[in-house]
């Protein structure tokens, strides 16, 4: 697979990380479940007012798009038509791109000259710094005692590895090596396997199913985790290993988030489907799966809106998502990725809680272990969740994003080489 140049240019930034951690209570309250609609009882959205002034109000309940008819089971996909007449607010979707990637993607000179290691290290160097430094304060010309793994536990607490992670790996250590002198770098070494076992079975490649035209992956979580970043990452991906890609501006509410999405999607060469802000996301969604099933696309990409403050709106919204698009395709969506942003520490177990209540998360992305000293909370997140991590993001790049390797990983978080 030959990967190619991600063009120069970056998306719009956007200034959304205090709206990100202010938008997480520390234990968000249980919201009571909406009663499942029916096909004949459209959902209304609760008329919620936003608290955000930049958003825009509440768009009026849209009803769920027809039901089309079931496909034939065991038949192939029915030939590409020409869509029927365009509802009004419907826009032309661009023709899938076939052949190679843009020439902004195959710009070689920019790609990170560093091997993903080194950068991961770097990244997580916040981190590892935090880990490293007490480890050798704590265990320099010291044996191992009670205090000193009562002091081992307490860092790794701090370290965001959460007590029961840091209760079983001092357990571990303490078993090998009670009442010995051990060096600092023993610890770490020691550590860092402990970390590979917790985190191994978690460390899961985002699968593509080949058959599915397209897989539908829908991209969940907080505003300002990295949703649309990450999506931007994805695309790359799937585009030079030769998979044909359309994305979805399913953030209906910030006009921001769809200029971004838009902007992703001209330089990694795939169409995007979006609306007016405000337009119903759900409808969106169905149209976007319809028209890649007419294109005959591999993967759909779905990125949502992700405003917490209004739980009941959100959780009502990526609900009515899934259920429209189940009217195109049963299966779909396929894959449910969560983003977490590393930064925010023990607040991901939270979004983790809440996201797993409003959709059926398959799978996590951490973003931002380049900017964290709480990339710890991996560990934590793997303990107590046991849900696939299948990629981790370093970085705003293009090419800052990669499928998660416990090894590397807990290597980088103890500040050890590779070997
Ligand atoms: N340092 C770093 N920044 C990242 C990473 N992933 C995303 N970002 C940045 O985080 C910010 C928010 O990312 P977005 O992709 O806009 O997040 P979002 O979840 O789509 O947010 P909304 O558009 O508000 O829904 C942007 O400035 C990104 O460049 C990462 O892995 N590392």
């Amino acid at each position: 697979m030959i990967l190619r140049w991600f063009g120069r240019k970056k998306p719009e930034e956007q200034a959304r990380k205090d709206e990100t951690t202010a938008l997480l209570p520390e234990a968000v309250p249980a919201e009571p479940a909406p009663a499942e609609p029916t096909q004949e009882t459209p959902v209304q959205e609760p008329p919620v007012p936003e608290p955000v002034a930049e958003e825009p109000p509440a768009p009026e309940p849209v009803p769920e798009p027809e039901l089309p008819p079931p496909p034939a089971v065991e038949t192939p996909p029915p030939p590409p038509i020409a869509p029927p007449s365009e509802p009004e607010e419907r826009k032309d979707t661009p023709e899938i791109v076939r052949d190679d990637l843009p020439a902004a993607l195959t710009a070689e000179e920019e790609k990170p000259k560093k091997g993903w290691f080194a950068r991961l290290k770097d990244g997580l160097s916040k981190s590892s710094s935090k880990l490293t430094e007490g480890i050798s304060g704590i265990f320099t010309k010291r044996k191992l005692d009670d205090e000193a793994l009562e002091e081992l536990e307490e860092l790794l607490i701090t370290a965001d590895l959460g007590p029961t992670t840091a209760a079983k790996v001092t357990a571990e250590l303490a078993r090998t090596r009670f009442g010995k002198e051990v060096s600092p770098e023993e610890v770490k070494a020691t550590l860092a396997a402990e970390v590979a076992k917790i985190v191994g079975p978690v460390a899961k490649p985002l699968e593509i199913d080949a058959t599915l035209k397209p897989h539908v992956i829908l991209v969940v979580g907080v505003n300002g985790t990295g949703k649309t970043t990450t999506i931007g990452k994805l695309a790359r991906q799937f585009r030079a290993e030769g998979k044909t890609v359309m994305l979805a501006a399913g953030d209906t509410f910030r006009a921001a988030a769809v200029s971004q999405l838009k902007i992703w999607g001209e330089r990694t060469g795939c169409p995007v489907v979006s609306r007016d802000t405000g337009a119903d996301a759900a409808g969106l969604a169905f149209d976007a799966l319809e028209e890649a099933r007419r294109q005959g696309v591999d993967i759909l990409l779905i990125d949502t809106a992700g405003r917490l403050q209004n739980k009941a709106g959100l959780m009502e919204e990526l609900r009515k998502i899934v259920r429209v698009i189940k009217k195109v395709d049963e299966s779909a969506p396929h894959t449910t990725l969560l983003t977490l942003d590393a930064t925010t520490g023990q607040n991901a177990h939270n979004q983790v809680e809440v996201f797993r209540d409003m959709v059926n998360v398959s799978g996590l992305i951490l973003t931002k272990l380049d900017g964290s000293a709480r990339g710890g909370v991996l560990v934590s997140l793997a303990e107590r969740f046991k849900l696939p991590v299948h990629a981790i993001g370093i970085g705003e790049g293009v090419y800052d994003l990669r499928p998660f390797d416990a090894d590397q990983f807990a290597k980088s978080l103890m500040g050890l080489p590779s070997q």
